[in-house]
């Protein structure tokens, strides 16, 4: 399949306007061309995978929908809405929320007071849901975010932005590097999430983690968007997603 042939969402979302629309997205870091015409679609509770290999573009394109890489053009709808000129901070009060790769937590405050510095909205996780989602951080609560596991950083990321009722989540590779009893419950968690209506659009390398999960992928190879595999087509092509994977 090209991507001039790219095939709707699957019916279950398809009934619904998208929440996330990005069309013609080209970004640049100085004189460097990187992204070169992205369009995608992102309906509500859906979840959606960029996969393809180191330096395709997927990080640049949620920077680029965060709007914390302002170098680019295009249009980014979110929720009927062009957010294209927005600040990342106005986009974030809309509902969008981006969970780094680098799993942006305060290394020098304690679990707690990660948890409590980002104000709890509406709709967003309290602590008590915390705490059962990831026991864990109630048992590391006056550890510095320095002195956590990987494991931990990730789920403390997470639940930072949770605590804004966020609608769209933006991950970049919340599997990297992580034990695979910890990318379970991270599994388990955006599983939990998009039944409660939340879309996911998710970085990742981790092919086995990204196919549980997405469903749809959007394969990037040098800044554009070459291929979309649907959940049910995934088993048939599997060896084509690994082709686009290997170095
Ligand atoms: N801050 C930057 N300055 C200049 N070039 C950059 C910068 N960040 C990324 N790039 C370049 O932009 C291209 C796309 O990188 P990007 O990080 O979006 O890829 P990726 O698909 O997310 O891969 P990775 O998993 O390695 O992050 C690459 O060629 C990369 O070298």
């Amino acid at each position: 399949m090209t991507a001039s042939s790219l095939s709707p969402a699957p019916a279950a979302h398809a009934a619904s306007p998208p929440l996330l629309q990005v069309r013609d997205l080209h970004a640049y870091y100085g004189q460097s061309h990187v992204l070169h015409g992205i369009n995608l679609d992102i309906h509500p509770g859906e979840v959606v995978s960029l996969i393809g290999r180191n330096g395709a573009g997927k990080t640049t394109t949620l920077k680029s929908i965060m709007g914390v890489l302002r170098s680019r053009t295009g249009q980014i709808t979110f929720d009927g809405q062009d957010i294209t000129r927005l600040p990342s901070n106005r986009i974030a009060a809309r509902g969008m929320a981006w969970v780094p790769e680098e799993r942006a937590i305060l290394s020098t405050l304690s679990v707690r007071e990660n948890l409590e510095l980002p104000p709890a909205r509406p709709g967003g996780w309290s602590a008590a849901r915390t705490y059962e989602a990831f026991p864990v951080l109630r048992e590391r609560g006056h550890h510095p975010g320095s002195k956590l596991s990987g494991g931990e950083q990730q789920m403390l990321a997470m639940v930072r932005v949770l605590r804004s009722g966020p609608r769209l989540l933006l991950l970049d590779e919340p599997s990297e590097g992580l034990a695979p009893v910890i990318v379970q419950s991270i599994g388990r968690i955006i599983r939990e999430l998009q039944q409660e209506g939340l879309s996911v659009l998710l970085v990742e390398q981790n092919l086995n983690f990204a196919t549980r999960l997405a469903d749809r992928h959007y394969v990037f190879v040098d800044g554009k968007i070459v291929d979309e595999v649907r959940r049910d087509e995934v088993e048939s092509r599997r060896d084509e997603l690994l082709k686009y994977l290997s170095v």
